[in-house]
């Protein structure tokens, strides 16, 4: 039933009206999944207020919303099943320090009419909940964001059977590194590497049976920060294509430049590095690197950094699959790439990197599950 103000309690057994959302606010991206349903009837459309029609047909029509906003389309979910309704899930981002300006384009769309009810996970449903309240009028569902996190990666990894999860072969063969499907219908045990503004790394045992094993500070947001400061770019985009053409070996040190080749005593290659932005103390080598090599550098160090720490969770947790997902990935093949040879190279082929389509927005669909959980039981009791 729906309460005064169009609230919506999540322990009603009728479906939420829609639009249904699930939101993730994360510290620097946020992402935003709406459901669009397919199967309205011809009622149901009479029925529809303007303001819902109003805001589905402002989100599909376009790809961009304004300067910084984004529907992956490309991630687009067709004939999906959600709360017994079939619909299409849609995918769209923005900065979360677009929050304000995001709040005003939700007003405008006539949100704070609607008996809409949010379920929103990340750091930002907290920090924001008062802004909703004040400009939307619409109080926040907030749920746990590694709770939503692996909700979402196991209920996509269901609905996209065969297309989600994928691996890396010749990882480092530029001409021969190949992208292959990964059957992750066995799943259990599994690493989850959240690499989002920082890294959560999470052991996950079965369904509802996780816990935060460790994380680090040096994350996306580390990676990004960094190289503006040291190339003046301005996008993640632009971050990533600099480092593409960029070689790190002008910025870190290499084993081979301290021994003169490998340390064949410990197995280290000549070609590995020994220390990161090593040469930078030479104000010779400094005069000599370029942005790109600058971008490379600091994306290598981030990334094995990140490899590093998830190998030795790893090897403590005694688990095998490790599956890296967060929006740094995004755009992102050189970390991947770069993920999956570390783990095969330091684990003697022990470990497998798996990564996922969806990437960074599986907060965003747990959450929204969570909007539609008393569906979900519902319809498993009706069958
Ligand atoms: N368009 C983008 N703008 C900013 N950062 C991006 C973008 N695309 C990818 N990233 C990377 O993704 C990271 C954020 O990942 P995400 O999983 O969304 O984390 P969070 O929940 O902390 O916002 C950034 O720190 C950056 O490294
Ligand atoms: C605090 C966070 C869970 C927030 O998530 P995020 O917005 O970065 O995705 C994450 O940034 C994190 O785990 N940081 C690392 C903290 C640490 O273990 O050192």
């Amino acid at each position: 039933m729906n309460g005064c103000n169009g609230y919506y309690a999540l322990s009603d057994s009728s479906p939420p009206p829609m639009p249904w959302f699930g939101m993730d606010i994360g510290g620097t991206l946020t992402k935003l999944v709406y459901f669009e349903p397919k199967d309205l009837s011809e009622a149901e459309e009479a029925s529809e207020v303007e303001s819902v029609k109003s805001i589905r047909k402002y989100l599909k029509s376009s790809s961009a919303y304004g300067e910084t906003g984004h529907r992956d389309i490309h991630l687009q979910m067709d004939n999906l099943i959600i709360g017994k309704r079939k619909g299409t899930l849609h995918f769209i981002r923005f900065p979360t320090s677009e929050m304000n300006p995001f709040l005003a384009l939700a007003k405008s769309k006539g949100l704070a009419t609607m008996a809409s009810t949010i379920c929103a996970t990340g750091g930002g449903a907290y920090k924001f909940e008062e802004d909703f309240k004040r400009e939307v009028n619409l109080s926040l569902h907030k749920f746990d964001e590694l709770d939503s996190l692996i909700r979402g990666i196991e209920y996509i990894e269901d609905n996209n059977v065969d297309k989600e999860c994928y691996y890396f072969v010749n990882s480092r063969d530029q001409d021969n590194c190949q992208k292959c499907t990964y059957d992750f219908s066995n799943p259990y045990p599994y690493l989850i590497v959240n690499i989002g503004s920082g890294v959560s790394i999470l052991s996950v045992y079965g369904p509802n049976n996780y816990k935060r094993v460790s994380g680090t500070s040096l994350g996306g947001g580390t990676f990004l920060g960094l190289c503006c400061l040291l190339t003046s770019c301005q996008t993640f985009e632009e971050a990533i294509e600099l480092a593409a053409k960029g070689n790190n070996h002008e910025v870190d040190k290499l084993v081979k430049d301290i021994y003169g080749g490998d340390y064949d005593r410990f197995g280290l290659g000549g070609d590995v590095v020994a220390s990161s932005f090593g040469h930078m103390n030479s104000k010779e080598k400094r005069s000599k690197v370029s942005k790109e090599d600058l971008a490379c550098a600091t994306l290598t160090t981030i990334t094995n950094n990140i490899g590093s720490i998830a190998r030795m969770v790893a090897a403590n947790e005694k688990i095998e699959k490790v599956v890296f997902v967060g929006n740094f990935l995004r755009v992102n093949q050189i970390s991947m790439r770069m993920l999956s040879h570390a783990m095969d190279y330091w684990s003697n082929g022990q470990l497998k990197a798996i990564f996922l389509e969806h990437e960074g927005y599986f907060g965003a669909v747990g959450c929204l599950l969570e909007l539609l959980k008393n569906q979900e039981v519902q319809h498993k009791k009706d069958i």
